[in-house]
Parts: C-alpha cells; sequence; structure tokens
C-alpha cells in the first residue's frame, strides 16, 4: 500500500516508522521543514526508545521517506493518514485548526480515490464533519472516505505499543475503506473493533479520561492517606489485586501530565457541556490534578521552613512529564518549579534529556540552573524533589548525596523511592500517604 502520514511528531513518525516496517510505501509529511530534514538524515526530533534504530533501517530500505512537500506526498499516495495536533484552546476546547489545514490540502491536492485515516484525537463529530467539508470542496463524495482511527500509544514506549496495541479502533461509514484498513493492520493481530465515527471518537476520549480518574482517585486516596496514616502503595496493590479494578494506573504522585491526558480530559468536558451534559467525575479528575503538585510541595516547604532560611537551593530531579521521553508538555514538575522559584536562590534541574536552559520553559531565568550530574545538583542543596521517576534516579548513591547537601531532605513526588533505605542512608524522606513515618 502507498501511504502518506501527514504530520511528523511523535504519533505521526512513530506510525510511519511502523507501518514501513510492515512493507507499506510510506511517506512522512510535515510543514516543519528543520524536523523533516532531521528525519531525512535518520534523526529523530525527539526522544522515543527504539525507534531511532527502526527509523534508520527503514530509511535504508527506501521503504520509507519524509518530505514537506504535503500536495506531491497526496498525490503519490492511496492512504492518507493525519496526525497533526489538535490542542486546547483557553476554553478546553479542541483546536481544529492544523486538521482544517490539512483538509484544504486534501481538497486542492485530491488526484483519485483516498482512503483519509484520521489518527488524531478529535471530538466527537470531527470525522462528520471532515467527510462534509471534503465533499462541499472537492464535489465529489466518491473521490475519498474518510476512517477514524484513534492512537493508544504511550510517549516513552510508542514504537511497542504502536507494533503491538491492545486494539485497534475503525470508525466509519465506507465498509471498503475500512477493509484497506484492516488489510493495512492484519500483520499486527490485534482486536479490531469496527464502529462508526462518533463511537471511535468518543472511545479514544473515554479511554484517556479514564485512566486520568484512575489517576486522579489514587492521588485523592493518597490525601485521605496521609491524614490518616495508612500506606497509598499498599492501598493501591491491594486494590489492583482484584482483577476487576487492575493495579495499572494506580501510582499515587504529583499528578499527571503531557500532551494528552490534560487536554482530553479538558476537550471532553467541553463537548459534554456543548451537548448539554455535565461531566462531574471529570471536572474533579481535573481539579485533584491541578491542585495535586502543589498538595505535595506544600509538605516539603513545610519541613524547609522550619529547618532553614529563604532562599533556598533546590535540586529537581526529572522535568518530563514520565520518564523516557523529552515531552515537558503540562509536566507537573513545570508548576512545582514556578511555584517555588520565588523562594529560592537557585533551583537546579537534572534531567537526561536536558542539557542547556534554552531546553527549559525558563532560558533568561538566572536562577534555574541546568545541571549535567546528580552530584552537581546537589552540591549545599536545602532538599530534592523527584518529580520524574527516570532510571538514572534509581542508582543515586545517597550516602553520597547526604555529605553533599547541606540538607540531606527528598520529596518523592512519584513514591518511587524505598523509604527505609533512604532513612538508613541519612535522608529526611518526605512522601505523600505512605504511612505515619513520612
Ligand atoms: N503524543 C502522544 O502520545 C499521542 C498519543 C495518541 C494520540 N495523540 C494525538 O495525536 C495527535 C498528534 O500528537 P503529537 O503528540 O504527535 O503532536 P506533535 O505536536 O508532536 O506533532 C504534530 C505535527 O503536526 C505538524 N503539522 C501541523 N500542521 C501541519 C500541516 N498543515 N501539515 C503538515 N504537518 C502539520 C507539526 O509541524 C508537528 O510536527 C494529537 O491529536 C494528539 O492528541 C498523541
Ligand atoms: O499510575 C499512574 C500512571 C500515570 N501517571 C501519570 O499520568 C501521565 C500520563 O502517563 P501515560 O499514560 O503513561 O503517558 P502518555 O504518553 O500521556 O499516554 C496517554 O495518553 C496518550 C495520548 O492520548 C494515549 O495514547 C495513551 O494511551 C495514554 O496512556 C504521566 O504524567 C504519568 O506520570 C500517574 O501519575 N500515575
Amino acid at each position: 500500500m502507498r501511504i502518506t502520514v501527514i504530520g511528523s511528531g511523535y504519533v505521526g513518525t512513530t506510525t510511519a516508522i511502523v507501518l514501513a516496517s510492515l512493507n507499506h510505501q510510506v511517506i512522512g509529511a510535515d510543514i516543519d521543514t528543520s524536523k523533516i530534514s532531521k528525519l531525512k538524515k535518520g534523526i529523530l526530533p525527539f526522544v522515543e526508545p527504539g525507534l531511532n534504530d527502526l527509523l534508520s533501517e527503514m530509511l535504508k530500505t527506501g521503504r520509507l521517506n519524509f518530505t514537506d512537500n504535503i500536495v506531491t506526498a497526496i498525490q503519490e499516495s492511496d492512504v492518507i493518514y493525519i496526525a497533526v495536533g489538535t490542542p486546547s484552546r483557553e476554553d478546553g476546547t479542541a483546536d481544529l485548526r492544523y486538521l482544517q489545514a490539512v483538509a484544504d490540502r486534501i481538497a486542492g491536492a485530491i488526484n483519485g480515490y483516498k482512503v483519509i485515516v484520521v489518527k488524531s484525537t478529535v471530538p466527537v463529530g470531527t470525522n462528520r464533519w471532515l467527510s462534509d467539508y471534503l465533499s462541499d470542496k472537492i464535489g465529489n463524495p466518491k473521490l475519498f472516505d474518510v476512517v477514524s482511527n484513534p492512537e493508544f500509544l504511550r510517549e516513552g514506549s510508542a514504537m511497542y505499543d504502536t507494533l503491538h496495541p491492545d486494539r485497534t479502533v475503525l470508525g466509519g461509514m465506507s465498509g471498503h475503506a475500512i477493509e484497506i484498513l484492516k488489510e493495512i493492520y492484519q500483520p499486527l493481530g490485534s482486536k479490531v473493533l469496527i464502529t462508526d465515527w462518533e463511537t471511535a471518537e468518543l472511545i479514544k476520549y473515554a479511554s484517556n479520561s479514564f485512566l486520568a480518574t484512575k489517576v486522579s482517585f489514587i492521588n485523592e486516596m493518597c490525601r485521605i492517606a496521609e491524614r490518616a496514616g495508612a500506606n497509598v502503595v499498599e492501598v493501591a496493590q491491594g486494590m489492583g489485586m482484584d482483577v476487576r479494578i487492575g493495579a495499572k494506573f494506580l501510582n499515587a504522585g504529583i499528578g499527571y501530565g503531557g500532551s494528552c491526558f490534560p487536554k482530553d480530559v479538558k476537550a471532553l468536558i467541553a463537548t459534554a457541556r456543548e451537548l448539554g451534559v455535565e461531566l462531574k467525575i471529570l471536572e474533579a479528575v481535573e481539579t485533584v490534578n491541578r491542585t495535586q503538585p502543589l498538595f505535595y510541595l506544600k509538605k516539603l516547604v513545610q519541613t524547609l521552613r522550619e529547618t532553614v532560611d529563604k532562599p533556598w537551593i533546590v535540586a529537581l530531579l526529572g522535568l518530563t512529564f514520565k520518564p523516557n521521553t523529552d515531552d515537558q508538555r503540562e509536566s507537573p514538575a513545570i508548576r512545582i518549579v514556578e511555584e517555588l522559584l520565588p523562594d529560592c536562590q537557585e533551583i537546579r534541574i537534572i534531567d537526561p534529556t536536558i542539557e542547556f536552559p534554552d531546553q527549559t520553559p525558563w532560558p533568561d531565568e538566572r536562577k534555574v540552573v541546568v545541571c549535567k550530574t546528580v552530584e552537581e545538583a546537589f552540591s549545599a542543596a536545602d532538599a530534592a524533589i523527584l518529580c520524574t521517576e527516570w532510571e538514572m534516579f534509581a542508582k543515586i548513591n545517597w550516602e553520597e548525596a547526604v555529605r553533599c547537601m547541606r540538607n540531606p531532605i527528598l520529596l518523592d513526588g512519584r513514591n518511587f523511592y524505598n523509604p527505609e533505605q533512604l532513612r538508613a542512608a541519612g535522608i529526611r524522606y518526605l512522601a505523600l500517604g505512605r504511612g505515619n513515618s513520612t
């Protein structure tokens, strides 16, 4: 199959590379010329384990190409994937301007029958709108079919998830187009759910919203555990043993971030409002998540106030919204830095994806320092905060850290460490909801 993937971000690039690995002839297209020139050279413009090697391999086969010429890319393929961003607007609704721009390009370039596959996360009603919009612009509805094919990959395991999806959801009105998509995905052997546009769109938002609900739910349990002297890690363990509940997405912490959960929960609330439905559970999920980083931080600030005068030096371990990605979008660590900054002499960030201050949201803030080593970050620090559970932070020698720090206090924002081990090393260990002693 000749396939074009429009949008070469996290989703589009992963999709293009994996489709090439399934023996399709694939063009990745983007208006961002710097991304395209990197990709052509075999350089992934973002961090994603394993994907760079597969990119190089696929480029060598000649089955994968990248271009910034969107028109030619459309004309040379029979199946066109749309994987552009759908960010939040101020009011929480999804901004569909990039999708509309791609629709205009397709309408202007179409030169034969195309299956148009919407991979971007789009609100209920968008695939139907796209089909009507293209019909109007092209003037011949027989020249294309639109299929909703939402993406469920996670950053940090994008390649694995794309090669081993739990399910493939295909929504649409054309049996012919759906058969083509089934054929494309057939080598993956995943379960396929065939449905209509609106259901496919809602499956994507409902899935992300449900996972976000699990996270906010356990974060609320964490707040109770904190007051009651219970251990939320064991509460999650005990809950997760019930197969009806499941053990995943029950890690309490500073809250969820990323380019998906925050935006998709907001967009679903906004869609529901437009439809006259109030989503009370999701509104609460958002509120809990918004307040969660500060709930944690309060505990550290209280301890610091009792221990040492301001301004403080704080080492911040991890700025990305989760490990194994360079994505900082909506990272709760950013909220923490912004909240702490006025009280600090320095915030020293250490993150394996960050080398320079211009890779942080504060390129000109002299109080934000990017460190290359843990020792540098800990030197004379009054406290450390673990925001992202990168593997490198599991290897910290805490005895040495205690010797380096002015005040060996650690706030564990992901309940990542073993409290006994850290206390034995001499750290004043703070977590949330891990029993009376933390
Ligand atoms: N990132 C994820 O983990 C993930 C997972 C599942 C679904 N999604 C959804 O997939 C979509 C894409 O997300 P992403 O994280 O890959 O976004 P991204 O911001 O990384 O990439 C989007 C790309 O689209 C390009 N683009 C914008 N307008 C264009 C145009 N007119 N023509 C060609 N290219 C254009 C941009 O230059 C950019 O490279 C979003 O709807 C998102 O919600 C993301
Ligand atoms: O028990 C948990 C699990 C996750 N998180 C946080 O939740 C956020 C999201 O994590 P994760 O879902 O692993 O990352 P994403 O890459 O954002 O993936 C989500 O969003 C994608 C974009 O829509 C979907 O495709 C995926 O299925 C969905 O998991 C991160 O900040 C995590 O730290 C927790 O706090 N506790």
